[in-house]
């Protein structure tokens, strides 16, 4: 019998493949998305491996056991290699609908100086663009950087542990080291949106860090009043 996936989902990932490709953040194949199957209990659709993400059409996604990412036919184009990561966030996050990854600059650069400094989080607080992240606090989140393995089993074997320990305090995006980002959620539209929310994040921590950090400029001289700057604390810590 020939199972037909609904066609709209497929030209969704498409889409949204299309547009994070266009902004640069899906480049030489770079990414891999996938979402749940209306009417597969189970089972999710996810992008096929190796193809440019700019050039996707409604059947370049393959189905898969949503839960451990195996293929749900034999034969057929091979799903993502990170397949495996989006299968942690569907088994560990309850209502976890859809998958983004992407190599965002920004966020692979974040994520690539927190590794350097032996750092397994990164913390943000005060950007408004947090709220977009939908997370328990609206001022502040830790975001997780995962080590780059490249045996990608063993990265999501770090991402569940990580879920199993933190539970709902889980933010809904994680870092890569030297790799790039991942968000998820309830929908395709809310898991692209955390990620362009965490991306900005990671740009507005970079072109924040002369005035934290920088010996170089005239903002980094102390006050001469001895007043505190007005960053939030745990900015000084990421
Ligand atoms: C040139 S990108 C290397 C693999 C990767 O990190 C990625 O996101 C794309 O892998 P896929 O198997 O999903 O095409
Ligand atoms: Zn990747």
């Amino acid at each position: 019998m020939t199972v037909r996936t609904p066609p709209h989902l497929g030209d969704s990932i498409a889409r949204v493949a299309r547009g994070l490709y266009l902004r640069g953040w899906m480049e030489g194949t770079a990414g891999n998305i996938s979402a749940r199957l209306p009417g597969r209990p189970g089972h999710a659709l996810v992008t096929a491996s190796g193809l440019s993400k700019g050039e996707l059409d409604a059947d370049s996604a393959v189905e898969v056991e949503a839960g451990t990412g195996r293929p749900a036919r034999p034969g057929g184009p091979r799903p993502s290699a990170e397949t495996v990561i989006h299968a942690a966030l569907y088994d560990g996050v309850p209502g976890c609908q859809a998958v983004v990854h992407a190599h965002p600059p920004y966020a692979t650069l974040v994520a690539a100086q927190a590794a350097r400094r032996g750092a397994v989080s990164v913390s943000f607080a005060d950007f408004e663009i947090i709220k977009g992240l939908g997370g328990r606090d609206p001022f502040a989140v830790t975001v997780p950087v995962f080590r780059n393995w490249a045996d990608v089993p063993r990265i999501a074997a770090d991402i569940t542990a990580f879920l199993r320990r933190e539970g709902d305090d889980a933010p809904p995006v994680l870092l890569i080291a030297h790799h790039g980002a991942t968000a998820w959620g309830p929908d395709l539209e809310t898991a692209r949106n955390r990620l362009e929310c965490l991306e900005l994040l990671c740009r507005l921590h970079v072109l924040d860090r002369p005035e934290r950090t920088g010996p170089l400029g005239p903002r980094d001289a102390p006050d001469p009043l001895g007043r505190p700057g007005l960053l939030h604390p745990q900015n000084e810590r990421s």
